[in-house]
């Protein structure tokens, strides 16, 4: 089986042992499919190149937080990094306990902070002073203290294939720019509802070589200094996600033993508990987005196939013209060059432009690849079209692990009758 989960086998395209035909026959199509072997392999291999170092994988729901996809990472020992309350509810369904949470993000509200004391979380990773004050608040009025590490902006060049995927840089929203660290730290010893417990930093996604990550350490190194000259007792050192994987074909897996090296060096030295906090290297290529040809279309001397997925399934080619390999999932030798596009209506409703691609007829099936992270997650019903359906393939069984949207979903938290309230 190929490193994915999905490979060919008399010409048919499987995931895992099931044909995708046969999925797709089963529940329909558009339809997220996800090998359960590839995310443990993919998770293992990770924990493997980190074996001796006490670390802790926080896998990053906002790849993929479909419930069977997180309970059999909870399985597996990972803990996870959430950006949002909706985010911790989840983790909770799957199993997961406050202590595997890592809470991330710019714009925590107060009730998220005060949902994240409740269920004591293992860390909050803070954004702003703004923010670090607001939780002092928060946990003084519950009478507990929190445990947060600061997000360390570490302000170096990242590269990635787009610009809206770096987080690292000078002059972002992320994280507390390096130079104000040591007044920050300074200030905490004055919120005694603060326990600075960790440093952290998360440089951006998609990130194909250790430069970026060999240049920002060493700053990150600088913040644990500064935090323990003022006293504090460090425990973790969070060095986000941002793996890479290969979405063209030309592309390398990411290279895990270098960035491992890399990284345990830093943890040997500072004697911190890592974490981590991947998504997209855990998910991404354990999914599929299965989708119809609905029609061929012909005009202005271009060949349109029509697909019966559209952005709202998958919005990472309009939003960061992110590319994906699309194969047909029978096996056929012709072939043509064309644009693969969605039902919605917007030029951005595309999969792939002028490519040569399976030259496949309606009533088909197309395969997108590499879609298990930011797939399903950055859905929307757009054009009040229901979302896909999710399922997980593990050996030679598949389980359906959502269901399709119904129309009445889509309406269901709308007031048909306006009440209109008097002030
Ligand atoms: C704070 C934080 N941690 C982890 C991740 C996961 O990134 P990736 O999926 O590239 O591993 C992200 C998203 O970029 C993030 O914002
Ligand atoms: N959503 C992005 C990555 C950004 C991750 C969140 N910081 C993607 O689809 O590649």
């Amino acid at each position: 089986m190929s490193d994915s989960g999905f490979d060919r086998r008399q010409g048919v395209l499987h995931a895992e042992g099931v044909p995708l035909p046969t999925i797709a026959a089963a529940v329909g199509t558009p339809a997220y499919v996800y090998c359960a072997g590839t995310i443990r392999a993919r998770y293992e291999r990770l924990a493997h190149a980190f074996e001796g170092v006490p670390h802790r994988i926080h896998f990053a729901m906002k790849a993929n937080s479909n419930l069977a996809v997180l309970r059999l990472l909870q399985e597996l020992g990972a803990g996870v990094d959430i950006v949002s309350g909706g985010e911790l509810y989840r983790a909770r369904e799957a199993g997961f306990t406050g202590r595997d949470v890592v809470f991330s993000g710019v714009g925590k509200t107060v009730q998220e902070i005060e949902q994240a004391l409740d269920d004591r979380v293992l860390l909050i990773n803070v954004e702003s002073e703004a923010e670090l004050v607001t939780i002092d608040a928060v946990a003084a009025r519950k009478g507990v203290v929190a445990p947060i590490a600061i997000r360390v902006n570490p302000e170096v060049t990242v590269e990635t294939p787009h610009a809206y995927i770096r987080t690292g840089e000078k002059g972002q929203k992320f994280g507390i720019p390096r130079d104000d660290i040591t007044r920050l730290v300074s200030l905490i010893r004055e919120l005694p509802h603060i326990a600075l417990r960790g440093l952290g930093m998360h440089l951006g996604s998609q990130i194909g070589n250790a430069d970026p990550l060999r240049d920002a350490l060493p700053r990150l190194l600088v913040a644990v200094e500064a935090a323990r000259a003022e006293g504090h007792d460090v425990r973790y050192l969070d060095v986000g996600g941002g793996l890479s994987v290969p979405y063209e074909p030309d592309e390398r897996d990411a290279d895990v033993e270098d960035y491992a090296q890399i990284v345990r060096a830093a943890a040997t030295e500072t004697g911190l508990t890592l974490l981590l906090e991947p998504g997209r290297y855990i998910v991404a290529e354990a999914g599929t987005l299965l989708t119809q040809v609905l029609y061929r279309k012909h005009a202005a001397g271009k060949d349109f196939i029509v697909t019966d997925a559209g952005m709202s399934d998958l919005i990472r080619p309009a939003l960061y013209q992110a590319y994906h390999a699309i194969e047909a999932v029978v096996d056929t030798t012709r072939t043509i060059t064309a644009d693969v596009v969605g039902p919605i209506c917007e030029s951005g409703d595309f999969f792939a432009k002028n490519r040569e691609l399976p030259d496949v007829s309606a009533g088909e099936l197309l395969a997108i690849r590499t879609t298990g992270a930011y797939g399903y997650t950055m859905t929307s019903n757009y054009n009040s079209r229901p979302r896909a359906v999710e399922v997980l393939a593990d050996g030679s069984r598949f389980a359906i692990i959502t269901e399709r949207e119904r129309y009445e979903d889509l309406v269901r938290l709308e007031r048909a009758h306006l009440q209109w309230r008097t002030t």
